[in-house]
């Protein structure tokens, strides 16, 4: 589904971030990507999903070539990718349900919903994901008053809701409790097999063994393994 292609990185003092990077992530796969600090895992993930300019190479989203499609193509993957920070920024003062809908039409005024401009679907839409991540009995509770995990919770549903088909999530258990932490990658697992490509920077290999579905691992900017279905052995581990 999204494939990268040569990924090139360098920053503007002529720093290499990236370097030759092939990386692919399908629908209904969990694909974890680990590294050590400054190996450039953000920055795979913000590439990816168009946050950061590319310095070469060539993304596909289904096949498409995204940098040959213009800015359709882009908006594309912008409407599809979404990048999750490690940290959801969400707005304290809202409720879980609200943060979910910002930029939906439900928040359309209330005249226009009662013209019917705007379908209760989206409504109702929120209120399924919410259930389906545990947070129903939380919707209309501030942000500010939400658990680490909880608010990464809401921001997934919020990707969801706008139609995001995968989901790209920096570090979303880093901080967590164990208990809150494989509640999400739990969750993140189950949007899988509902057909979600999901990409995480995992920075705990165990996570990523137990949840993953392939495990790609990054040193100074270089894919160094990319591996499926299996544990990592020793000389894995000690490459990152
Ligand atoms: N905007 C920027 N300006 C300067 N250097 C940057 C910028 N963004 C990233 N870098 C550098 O690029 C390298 C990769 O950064 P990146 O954030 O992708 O690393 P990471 O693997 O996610 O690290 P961590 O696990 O610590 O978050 C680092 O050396 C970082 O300092």
């Amino acid at each position: 589904m999204i494939e990268a292609r040569k990924l090139t990185k360098r920053l503007v003092d002529g720093k290499t971030v990236l370097a030759d990077v092939d990386f692919t992530a399908e629908r209904g796969q969990f694909t974890a990507v680990a590294g050590a600090s400054g190996s450039g895992k953000s920055m795979l993930l913000k590439c990816l999903a168009l946050r950061e300019n590319w310095t070469s190479g060539r993304l596909l989203l289904d096949g498409e070539d995204v940098f040959k499609g213009g800015w359709k193509a882009k908006m594309r993957v912008k409407r599809e990718i979404a990048y999750l920070e490690e940290k959801p920024d969400l707005n304290p003062n809202r409720t879980a349900l609200k943060n979910a809908l910002v930029g939906t039409r439900y928040q359309t005024p209330l005249w226009r919903r009662m013209i019917g401009s705007v379908r209760n679907d989206d409504y109702m839409g929120v209120m399924d994901v919410l259930e389906q991540v545990g947070l129903l009995d939380k919707a209309h509770m501030k942000a500010s008053a939400l658990s680490g995990g909880e608010r990464q919770r809401v921001a997934i549903t919020r990707a969801l809701v706008h139609g995001a088909r995968a989901l790209l999530l920096d570090e979303p258990v880093t901080g967590l409790d164990p208990h809150s932490a494989e509640r999400i990658l739990t969750d993140l697992k189950a949007m899988c097999e509902r057909g979600i490509a999901i990409v995480a920077v995992l920075s705990n290999l165990e996570w990523a063994e137990k949840f993953a579905d392939r495990i790609v691992g990054l040193s100074e900017g270089r894919v160094v393994f990319d591996v499926a279905g299996r544990r990592l052995t020793g000389r894995e581990r000690s490459m990152l």
